[in-house]
């Protein structure tokens, strides 16, 4: 838990006075938030946009003021966290459900923070289940289609019944050996009429990565920097 709030405290450096900030979801961007507060407080002015019902909540608890996204052109800068990272910065996200509208705050931000704690540094992704949200028709002929492109689906539960998303939608967890080629994989998935969003975020979004050690050390990664 400390190496993820390392992670979380450092992001917050890169938020300047008059920003629309983008709150993602999940454990790790709690402690951006909490900290984000903690500046409102000191007398930093800045709006958010939230990727959840959660992060909204929580955002409103600390006096951040959150604005709609239809009230805004962009996004100066989003912090979100992931569950894998891999060696060129590819992300699986969506292990809180939230992906979708993570990838629309992405996809809108100047840049894009991913916040992680180092046991989310994979060589490949695919060891965590890719979530993937699909509308809920014709759920088992989408699960087939799924299920061709190399995985085991399985829809994601919660207390004994179907977690629905924010977006009233069901999450498929696509567990794959493991995932070579995640831009293609992505692509391929996004064909299956039914698939809303994959939890497949490129690298091509990502900004910078910020890793938190539970040791206190944070690291940078920069996934455009050429070596
Ligand atoms: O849907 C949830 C998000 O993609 C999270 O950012 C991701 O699951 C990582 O969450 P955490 O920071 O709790 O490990």
């Amino acid at each position: 838990m400390e190496a993820k709030r390392y992670a979380g405290e450092w992001s917050v450096r890169y938020i300047e006075p008059g920003m629309t900030i983008g709150l993602g979801t999940g454990s790790t961007v709690f402690f951006a938030i909490q900290k984000i507060g903690e500046l409102a407080k000191q007398g930093l002015t800045v709006k958010a946009v939230a990727s959840s019902d959660r992060s909204e909540k929580l955002a409103r608890e600390l006096n951040i003021p959150i604005v709609s996204f239809s009230s805004i052109d962009s996004i100066d800068v989003t912090i979100d966290g992931a569950d894998e990272v891999d060696a060129q910065c590819n992300l699986i996200k969506g292990g809180g459900g939230a992906h979708t509208r993570e990838k629309i705050l992405a996809y809108n931000s100047k840049d894009f923070i991913v916040i992680a704690d180092s046991s989310k540094l994979v060589e490949k992704l695919g060891k965590f289940p890719l979530p993937v949200e699909i509308v809920p028709f014709a759920t088992s002929l989408t699960l087939q289609h799924l299920k061709a492109t190399g995985c085991e689906p399985h829809i994601r539960q919660e207390n004994g019944q179907d977690y629905i998303t924010e977006n009233g939608n069901l999450t498929v967890d696509c567990q794959f050996k493991e995932i070579l080629h995640p831009i293609l994989l992505d692509a391929e998935l996004r064909k299956i009429p039914g698939v809303v969003a994959t939890g497949l975020f490129s690298y091509s979004m990502v900004t910078k990565v910020i890793v938190g050690y539970s040791s206190g050390l944070v690291k940078e990664i920069n996934p455009h920097e050429k070596t």
